[in-house]
């Protein structure tokens, strides 16, 4: 199964995600500190349980297959978001563990709950499905407001992350391994099934940060 065929498959949800206007406030440099403030706290809550999801997974694969790739990607959610995470902590003068004192919403722990059962419980090439959302979409987001950056430095800078070239490798990366994974045909529907629930998340993750957790 390729990734183009499950994209086909949640188009209305990465039309939502791409006219949200959380998306639109960070490219245009005019979202709120606070909402800038309760995203980073939820991604940051958000990140403690996704290098657990691909470490796992990644021991799940042979070194054939890729577990290298995915244990390195593991590896670079601390050195790469989290260490992005931190910086803009500084910019709020809060320390990496202030900013993760908000409270866990219930879209933050639905997403860690859906990727961590998944990972575990199902098939590798529906737990690798599973994480596709999260690489593409911030990847095509970066690259679209790449096109105009802000002014506002740490929006720029989160742009810029996911506008990357190391970035873009990864995703790349993770779409090789998924596309070569062997797939039965029974498993495409929980495939596909469990690739939409991660959309639907990416999607209220953004509504979630938009109205810092009121509704
Ligand atoms: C919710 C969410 N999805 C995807 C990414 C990209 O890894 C992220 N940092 N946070």
């Amino acid at each position: 199964m390729t990734l183009e065929e499950l994209k086909a498959y949640c188009v209305p949800e990465w039309e939502r995600i791409q006219t949200h206007p959380f998306v639109a406030g960070i490219g245009q440099g005019t979202l709120p500190d606070e909402k800038l403030r309760y995203f980073i706290g939820q991604d940051a809550l958000y990140l403690r349980d996704f290098y657990r999801v691909l470490s796992l997974i990644g021991g799940r694969l042979t070194p054939q297959e890729g577990a290298k790739t995915l244990i390195h990607h593991a590896e670079t959610v601390f050195s790469v978001e989290s260490t992005l995470h931190d910086a803009i902590a500084r910019y709020f003068q809060m320390t990496p563990d202030d900013l993760q004192k908000v409270p866990l919403g219930w879209v933050t722990k639905g997403y860690r709950d859906h990727l961590v059962r998944t990972a575990y419980t199902e098939s590798v090439a529906v737990a690798v499905a599973a994480v596709l959302p999260c690489y593409w979409t911030y990847q095509a987001i970066g690259q679209k407001l790449a096109s105009s950056l802000p002014e506002h430095p740490w929006l720029r800078e989160w742009i810029l992350t996911y506008a990357g070239e190391a970035y873009g490798t990864a995703v790349a990366e993770v779409v090789h391994l998924f596309e070569h994974l062997p797939v039965a045909p029974a498993e495409e529907a929980q495939i596909r099934e469990s690739y939409h629930w991660s959309m639907v998340y990416e999607r209220r993750f953004w509504d979630q940060a938009w109205s810092s957790g009121q509704h």
